[in-house]
Order: C-alpha cells, then sequence, then structure tokens
C-alpha cells in the first residue's frame, strides 16, 4: 500500500531582484523586477508504506521545498501529493499526529531550557498516555545514549547529542511518516554511525514509512534500499541504488597485485591509474572491457591476486549530478544560441 503519493507536484517562487546602484534602489520603489524561481517542477513518485526511500540531488535541487510541501508548510504551485491519505497542506490535525519533520539545520527544542521540557510539551501536544510517554523516552533515550543529558540545557549540547534529542522529540508520538532532511549534517563519523545504526533498527522495528535526504552517501549506502535524484526540480532517476552504479557508472576498480618489480610501468593502454602502491595498483577500467584487460595483463605479467569492485556510490552519484548540470548548461547554451540566431 502507498503512504506517499506525489504527482506532478510544482513549486515557484516569485523573488525580487534588486538591481545594483542608487538609482536602480529609487527605481526599484515604483517598479520592481522579479524573477521566478522553479524549486520544484513536474514532481512524481510513490512511496510504499514501511519503505525507507533516499532523495537525493545537489545543492539547491528542490529536496528541502519537496519535504516542506509533504509536510505542508508550503503550499504547491501546481500538482497533488497525498501521505497516508491526506493531502499536507490541508493541515489537518490528524495529518499531523502522523508524521514528523526532522530537519538537521534546524533546531525544533527550546534551545534554552532541557530536552525533557520539550518532550513533555510534545506529550501534551500528542495527547500521549504519561505511562507509554514514560516507556517512549525510556526506550528512544537508551537507544539513543542520551538519557544522562535530557535534564542539560539543549544549547550545552553537543551537534551530536542534540541531533539525537531532536529524534527523540520527532518519534515521540510514534509517527508512521518520517522526513529526514539532512540528519546527520556535521556530525562526526562516530555520531553519524550511532544515529544510522538507530535509524535502521527503529525503522525496521515500527515499519516507519522514511524519506531521507542526505549528502552523505554512507548513511544512504547503510539505510537505502531505493533512492530517487531530483536536479534542478525535476527527478533524474528513481530505483534500486544498486541500479544507479550498474546504469550511471561505466567503470569499475580493478585492484591488482603484481609479484614483485614485474609490473607496467605505464598503464594507461589498460586504464586510469587511481592508486600506485607497487606493486599493487588501483585501476579505473571500462566495465565492458574487464575480461580483455585482465586476460592482456596475465599474458604480460606474474599477478599474485586481482579483486574488481563498483566505485563508491558518492564519486558515481557526484559525476549524475555534474553530468546533469553540464547537461542543462549545454541545452542552456544551445537555447541562448538560438535565441540569438532567431532574433
Ligand atoms: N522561500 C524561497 N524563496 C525563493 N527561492 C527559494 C525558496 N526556498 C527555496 N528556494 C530555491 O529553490 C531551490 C530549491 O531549494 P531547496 O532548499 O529545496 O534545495 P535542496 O535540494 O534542499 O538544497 P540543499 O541540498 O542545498 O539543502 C533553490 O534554488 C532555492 O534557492
Amino acid at each position: 500500500m502507498n503512504a506517499i503519493v506525489v504527482k506532478n507536484l510544482e513549486k515557484t517562487y516569485k523573488v525580487y531582484q534588486k538591481n545594483e546602484g542608487v538609482f536602480a534602489s529609487i527605481k526599484g520603489l515604483w517598479h520592481r523586477d522579479h524573477k521566478t524561481v522553479h524549486a520544484v517542477s513536474d514532481v512524481s513518485f510513490t512511496i510504499e508504506q514501511g519503505e525507507m526511500v533516499a532523495f537525493l540531488g545537489p545543492n539547491g535541487a528542490g529536496k528541502t521545498t519537496t519535504l516542506k510541501l509533504l509536510s505542508g508548510l508550503i503550499f504547491p504551485s501546481a500538482g497533488t501529493a497525498t501521505v497516508l491519505g491526506h493531502i499536507p497542506w490541508k493541515r489537518e490535525n490528524e495529518y499531523r499526529r502522523r508524521f514528523s519533520l526532522v530537519m538537521g539545520q534546524k533546531n525544533q527544542l527550546w534551545w534554552d531550557l532541557p530536552a525533557q521540557e520539550s518532550f513533555r510539551l510534545h506529550k501534551e501536544i500528542y495527547r500521549i498516555d504519561p505511562q507509554e510517554y514514560t516507556r517512549r523516552i525510556d526506550e528512544l533515550t537508551s537507544l539513543l545514549e542520551v538519557r544522562h543529558l535530557i535534564g542539560q540545557p539543549v544549547r550545552e549540547l553537543s551537534l551530536g547529542e542534540r541531533m539525537r534529542m531532536e529524534l527523540i522529540a520527532a518519534l515521540l508520538h510514534r509517527p508512521d511518516v518520517l522526513l529526514l532532511d539532512e540528519p546527520t549534517i556535521g556530525l562526526d563519523v562516530v555520531s553519524q554511525r550511532r544515529v544510522q545504526e538507530f535509524l535502521k533498527y527503529y525503522q525496521i522495528e515500527q515499519k516507519t514509512t522514511v524519506v531521507l535526504t542526505s549528502h552523505y552517501m554512507k548513511d544512504v549506502e547503510a539505510l537505502c534500499k531505493r533512492a530517487v535524484i531530483i536536479n534542478q526540480g525535476s527527478i533524474k532517476h528513481d530505483g534500486p541504488l544498486s541500479d544507479i552504479l550498474d546504469r550511471f557508472s561505466n567503470h569499475k576498480i580493478m585492484d591488482v597485485q603484481f609479484d614483485g618489480d614485474d609490473m607496467p610501468r605505464d598503464f594507461s593502454q589498460w586504464g586510469e591509474v587511481i592508486e600506485n602502491e607497487a606493486p599493487r595498483v588501483k585501476l579505473k577500467v571500462p566495465r565492458n572491457k574487464i575480461p580483455e584487460i585482465l586476460s592482456s595483463l596475465l599474458s604480460k605479467y606474474r599477478i599474485l591476486d586481482v579483486g574488481v569492485q563498483e566505485r563508491p556510490l558518492e564519486e558515481v552519484i557526484a559525476e549524475v549530478f555534474t553530468e546533469h548540470k553540464e547537461d542543462s548548461d549545454h541545452s542552456q547554451n544551445a537555447k541562448s544560441e538560438l535565441q540569438s540566431t532567431t532574433d
């Protein structure tokens, strides 16, 4: 059953353009120039109940805007979306009780008070039974290892501790849908790992539907099987995470261990050297040429060991983003060229 259904969703903003100079400022009093920003244009996807999906894209791609639309914080310019059968921007109380939005860059807890005061407020807002509340606080604080910190003002907590408190506040009412916008941003590797492990455990236990945006591919690899890639407001890929490597990476990494000095000086005919710690070399090789390269190397050199790996997801995704940016830059250039020839 689908938990989230998004169809042709659009969000445009009209942004005031202020030109430089005194004259332009005075002119701006009478006449204002505007430009239209297409934060999200024609986005469609569905997410099944209990699925955990990565929502990926470069800066400014439209991820946060989509999550804000799904939370009902903003209204769309066009299109529809339902989350658990509710239209988010109708802001029905029943819907508010069933989802949570966590933004890594925004503090939702009271800064000067201990986290437990914010938790108590959530208890009242969501009308959580007192016994159930105590049970959930116990469970969440011990899973996230912050039980000893709930009496300390939030401003005194480290970023990682605060983020864990934010997650507790978001999960106290047991939402069926959890929207996570960069939940591990700025955290050190240990805190990131802790948050990942917690989310993995919690999602399996509670079967919560989760949409996760993260620039940190370790989060994505650890937590999600499916990825939706958005760039410049529209969806570029939607499918299993493993497909991204198949679809977008034409290369693999070949790790070759030569026998002592019996190795080539120049590898250019086989591939690009990624790492050379002679007698061990890592080569980026075309995916479809692996058997050919291997037999060529084996026929010329004594090789002790060979391994073939996928390229790091991080690298491939970064390339996908750049490719789409270049595509769009090219089409933009083509459009302006066309414009100038037709003018
Ligand atoms: N309130 C707003 N007014 C005008 N433009 C906006 C507004 N909110 C977002 N935008 C623009 O919409 C586009 C998408 O922004 P959004 O915050 O959704 O991107 P994002 O994918 O979340 O990026 P990041 O990874 O940097 O957080 C950007 O170009 C941004 O400048």
